[in-house]
């Protein structure tokens, strides 16, 4: 199926001559500086922020500026094909929603889990659905549409409440499991800690602990009744740190393909694919777990050579088109946008959502065009260039 992403600068154009112009900005620099103004400072400086003094937040940006795509000219990209099947789904672009547990908090009206659920109806780009959530993932689930849901698990240590969750998840309707690995600890961020900031400690986002029948049964009394207790069993249950002994027991829990999010080493990759998991998910989780770390992008090649076949996600520092076709070409599957939608979010809710993916899509879309890479088989290593 051949489809096009650029038509939205179309539909801006067509409207500039009737005097409407874009309500929302058009870059990824304009989308943060509106958002840093309109969300609440507490809100702001969690989202943005990241581990010690941001170093390997800042290097996952940077390094895509150490790629440059070479230009192929006379190739006739008229009609381009961006779409991948995963795990017998087929998704219309190589584009995901990254899992970010406190989205909610991005929404005026604090449902930003439903607004990302129904921009991914929308758009038809997946929504990975945190375990952090505001409103149920049953909920969440019943705004998707047609588009595919997957479900990301952070691990307690209570396996049943893992295989509550787990549960659930295959009963709403998600299609994958996507298991994180790094932060089975919350990393060391100073801006959080400089304002005693951790907002699931304020009892924000814990949803779909509070409304689990196995998380309820390890409570004296009744979250409505008695929150702090709540928040405190939360704090007990909530960091798994999943080792490779777990992975037997996960994937016998679900019968859904299991993705492992955070996978940055190559014998990790092998270890993982020999073991028999559906999907690799490559990320330093923004930057925001471990600084001093590489840039996630540098990690991308080496996981994908040794998952040998097997999917690869991506992200962490994608902030444009440009980027999602240069992380495309060093071998990922497709791509995960973070930070981004949370900004677009911020700015305008559903809609807001809705015009970043498109924004970053269509450039994607119009890149492939100029440069003559109509398929998403056209992006290899070969279409990159060290600068
Ligand atoms: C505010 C925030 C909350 C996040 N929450 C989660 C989460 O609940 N689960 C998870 O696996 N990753 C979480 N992440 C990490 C994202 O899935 C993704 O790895 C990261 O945002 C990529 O970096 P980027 O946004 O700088 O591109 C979160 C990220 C942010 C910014
Ligand atoms: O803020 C995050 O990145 C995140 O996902 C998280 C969730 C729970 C504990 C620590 C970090």
């Amino acid at each position: 199926m051949t489809q096009s992403f650029g038509n939205y600068q179309y539909e801006i154009y067509l409207q500039g001559l009737g005097g409407v112009l874009p309500k929302l900005p058009m870059t990824f620099a304009e989308w943060e500086r509106r958002a840093e103004a309109a969300l609440p400072e507490s809100v702001w400086s969690y989202v943005v922020g990241g581990a010690g003094d941001e170093r390997t937040q800042r290097a996952n940006v940077e390094v895509f500026d150490r790629w440059g795509l070479m230009p192929r000219m006379m190739v006739g990209a008229t009609e381009r094909d961006l779409s991948v099947d995963l795990w017998g789904m087929h998704w219309p672009t190589p584009v995901f929603m990254a899992p970010i547990g406190v989205i909610a908090m991005c929404a005026q009206d604090g449902h930003g889990d439903l607004a990302t659920a129904r921009a991914a109806a929308r758009t038809g780009v997946p929504m990975i659905g945190s375990t952090l959530m505001e409103d149920t993932l049953e909920d969440v689930a019943g705004e998707l549409g047609e588009t595919p849901g997957l479900f990301q698990l952070y691990t307690p240590t209570d396996r049943d409440l893992a295989l509550s969750l787990i549960h659930r998840a295959e009963q709403a309707g998600y299609k994958g499991i996507v298991v994180t690995l790094d932060t089975w600890i919350p990393g060391w961020r100073p801006r959080d800690l400089a304002t005693s900031n951790f907002p699931q400690l304020r009892g924000h986002c814990l949803t779909n602990y509070t409304s689990d029948p196995r998380f309820r049964a390890l409570l004296a009394a009744p979250p409505e009744q008695d929150p702090r207790a709540a928040v405190l069993q939360w704090v007990s249950v909530f960091g798994h740190s999943v080792t490779w002994d777990d992975l037997t027991w996960l994937r016998e829990a679900t019968s859904l393909p299991l993705i492992l999010k955070g996978i940055c080493h190559p014998e990790d990759a092998r270890r993982a694919r020999d073991f028999g998991v559906d999907g690799l998910y490559c990320s330093n989780h923004g930057g925001r777990q471990a600084n001093g770390g590489l840039p996630a992008l540098d990690c991308l090649p080496g996981v994908v050579e040794a998952a040998d076949g097997l999917p690869v996600l991506f992200d962490s520092g994608v902030r444009s088109g440009a980027d999602v076709v240069k992380a495309l070409a060093l071998g990922a599957s497709a791509v995960g946008i973070g930070r981004p939608y949370a900004y677009g979010l911020a700015l305008g809710g559903e809609d807001g959502i809705v015009h970043v993916l498109r924004s970053i899509l269509a450039e994607a879309d119009l890149i492939m065009a100029v440069d003559g890479y109509p398929t998403l088989a056209d992006l290899t290593p070969e279409a990159l260039r060290r600068v």
